[in-house]
């Protein structure tokens, strides 16, 4: 039997795991679990949480899905998953492997995710200025870590080590007493510097910030150490590499020409291409810009337009109809919904509706939020509504990073990644009214493919 690369991606909405076979392109075998859903928020700050219970009860029920007979051939485990988002734990105890064949989180706080809004305008304005050509937005690590420090700065107390949800798993697989994190993560975080790969920790120190909770910083593709217990099936002794971004690594599953740009349409949605190599972003953030660079792998950089606004929109609209029908008296499930509401608007060649699905704002322009004009009696059945939405999630990344500026930086082919088009042909149909290219889905092209090849290619 030969080796396999176990890929893992911790997404906002679900977890999706992949065994990727020798010659790294083939997909042995690959499933999903929806994961948790948001906590809900009574405080009045506009939190946003998961519970990281629920997200590893997600991965071990991925995980028992997958053919143990390539689990135990698992030669590399490469875990991804939600940026900017951050959660807290006790080193040495923020898991429990009582269970022999997997771990439980332990000592662990919620993870505090990228669409959380405690932050407001005002708060992030009162915070130092970075030296990074990234700013500082809600939903930030930094950013949230800074909101504890003045508001809760007890909780900070209780725990010592911090990171994204992706970088725990990796910590509790190689009984790290501590975090270790790539660039990808940690300029989502804010306050990283890409050029020197470094935190801007005189800054922070100077702000009162706790440096001691800041991961250390090793390069993409780096292996971290080796799995300290049978996982699933996975024999102790595994190689474990540092955790991805699952922007970059849904990127990297698709992305084969520099003539290609990706569209990757997931919980939320991010529009990008690859900068040239020898590319150094600016030293200031361009918080105006709908448009930032993110590291990518090799010192190089992705030019993104990452908006918050994706699959989540039509999900919430999908939630709203069923507490309506609820409170109608009838219980629809979410499922059957998606599949009625497509339905309807492939019915539907077009609509005169107008929407504008920014329901979170924007980081660019956190305060424009959503709208729906252009109204009539006869432009309201569901058909209209969900063709008017799903156009509207293009429009809205397609109106940050518009077509002419990607065939200026020499894109002639759009990729198409993420659950959210791969499940939805009205999203699809609109994404390629909205690009005047060549538009292509790439075949298992999602995040957690992504980050089992770029181990491989790393080998
Ligand atoms: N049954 C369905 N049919 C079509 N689209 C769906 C369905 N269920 C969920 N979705 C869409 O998929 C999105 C989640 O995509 P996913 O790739 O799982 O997100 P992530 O990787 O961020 O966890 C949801 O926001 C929703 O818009
Ligand atoms: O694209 C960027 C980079 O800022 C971010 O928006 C980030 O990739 C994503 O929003 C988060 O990682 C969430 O991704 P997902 O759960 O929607 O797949």
């Amino acid at each position: 039997m030969s080796n396999f690369i176990l890929g893992i991606d911790l997404g906002t909405t679900s977890v999706k795991a992949v065994l990727l076979a020798a010659g790294c392109r083939t997909v042995a075998a690959g499933h999903s679990e929806p994961t948790a859903a948001d906590l809900s928020d009574d405080s009045g700050i506009k939190a946003k949480e998961q519970d990281p219970g629920a997200i590893i009860n997600a991965v071990n029920r991925c995980l028992a899905q997958l053919p143990g007979d390539k689990l135990q051939h698992v030669s590399r485990v490469g875990l991804t998953g939600q940026m900017h988002g951050v959660l807290f734990w006790k080193a040495n105890s923020g898991c429990d492997w009582s269970n022999v064949n997997y771990f439980t989180p332990r000592d662990t706080s919620q993870l505090v995710t990228w669409q959380d809004g405690r932050c407001s305008s005002d708060f992030l304005s009162s915070l130092p200025k970075p030296e990074s050509h990234l700013g500082v937005s809600t939903g930030f690590g930094c950013a949230t870590i800074f909101w504890y420090m003045k508001h809760r700065p007890q909780f900070l107390d209780d725990f010592s080590v911090a990171g994204t949800i992706q970088d725990y798993v990796v910590s509790m697989l190689c009984g790290l007493d501590s975090c270790v994190m790539t660039p990808q993560n940690a300029a989502s975080w804010g306050f990283f510097n890409t050029a020197s790969s470094q935190w801007n920790e005189n800054i922070l120190k100077a702000a009162g910030f706790p440096v001691r909770l800041l991961p250390r910083c090793v390069p993409p593709g780096a292996l971290v150490g080796q799995t300290h217990s049978d996982w699933h099936g996975i024999p102790a002794g595994t190689p474990v590499g540092a955790a991805l971004g699952d922007f970059q690594c849904s990127v990297y599953s698709c992305m084969s020409s520099p003539a290609d740009a990706v569209l990757n349409i997931s919980t939320s949605a991010q529009l990008t291409f690859a900068m040239p190599g020898d590319f150094t972003p600016p030293n200031s953030p361009q918080l105006e810009s709908s448009i930032s660079y993110f590291p990518y792998f090799d010192s190089s950089y992705l030019a993104v337009a990452a908006s918050l606004n994706g699959g989540n929109a039509l999900a919430t609209f999908v939630e709203t109809l069923t507490a309506w029908t609820k409170e109608l008296g009838v219980e629809p499930k979410d499922s059957c919904l998606y599949e009625k509401l497509i339905g309807s608007a492939l019915n539907q060649e077009s609509s005169d509706l107008m929407v504008s699905p920014t329901i979170l704002g924007e980081r660019h322009a956190p305060l424009c939020l959503g709208q729906v004009t252009n109204i009539s009696a006869s432009n309201l059945s569901l058909g209209h509504v969900f063709r008017a939405l799903c156009r509207g999630v293009v429009s809205n990344v397609a109106s940050m990073m518009p077509v002419e500026h990607l065939q200026r930086a020499g894109v002639r082919r759009l990729v198409g990644s993420g659950s959210a088009l791969a499940r939805n042909e009205v999203l699809r149909q609109e994404v390629e009214r909205a690009f005047p290219l060549q538009v292509v889905y790439g075949q298992n092209a999602d995040s957690a493919v992504g980050v089992a090849m770029a181990l491989c290619d790393r080998l």
